[in-house]
């Protein structure tokens, strides 16, 4: 039987969307106001899903304790109360849009759990903006 467990979590972080291949008026033109130089902020909303068999003797498809300590660890330490373009390494050459920050969330927590359970992330970046990876196929 294959079922889904969820662990929601949260986190603030400052970004910039700013490509520094571009001119500032092309930047502007395509941020707009993403691009402010003294960068904004946002609550960011995170899900993180593990799906899998459920194991016979614990009854559990992955402890969710463990799964929140994994997330506190790789996730809320490194970007809780960061800006993301200047106080982390992941950003310093990488846009921080909803969709890198979901990837890079992906890349992080990936290696840390069994390869037989899948992983999907999802991550509100607003109330009504949000993004999933992996995509559905
Ligand atoms: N595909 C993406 N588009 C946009 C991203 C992104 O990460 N991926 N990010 C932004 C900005 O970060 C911006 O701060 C988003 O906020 P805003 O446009 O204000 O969105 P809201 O939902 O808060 O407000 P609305 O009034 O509903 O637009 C922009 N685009
Ligand atoms: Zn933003």
């Amino acid at each position: 039987m294959r079922v889904s467990v969820f662990r929601k979590e949260h986190f603030n972080a400052a970004h910039r969307l700013h490509n520094p291949n571009w001119s500032d008026e092309k930047n502007t033109k395509v941020f707009g106001k993403c691009n402010n130089p003294n960068y904004h902020g946002h609550n960011y909303y995170l899900t993180v899903k593990v799906t899998g068999e459920v194991d016979p003797d614990t009854g559990y498809v992955m402890d969710v304790k463990v799964l929140s300590d994994l997330i506190e660890s790789k996730i809320l330490d490194r970007f809780d109360h960061k800006n993301l373009n200047l106080d982390t390494e992941e950003f310093a050459q990488l846009n921080p849009t909803a969709e890198n920050i979901a990837i890079v969330i992906f890349n992080l927590i990936r290696p840390e759990i069994d390869k037989k359970l899948d992983l999907k992330i999802t991550l509100y970046e607003t109330e009504r903006n949000y993004v999933e990876y992996p995509a559905e196929s």
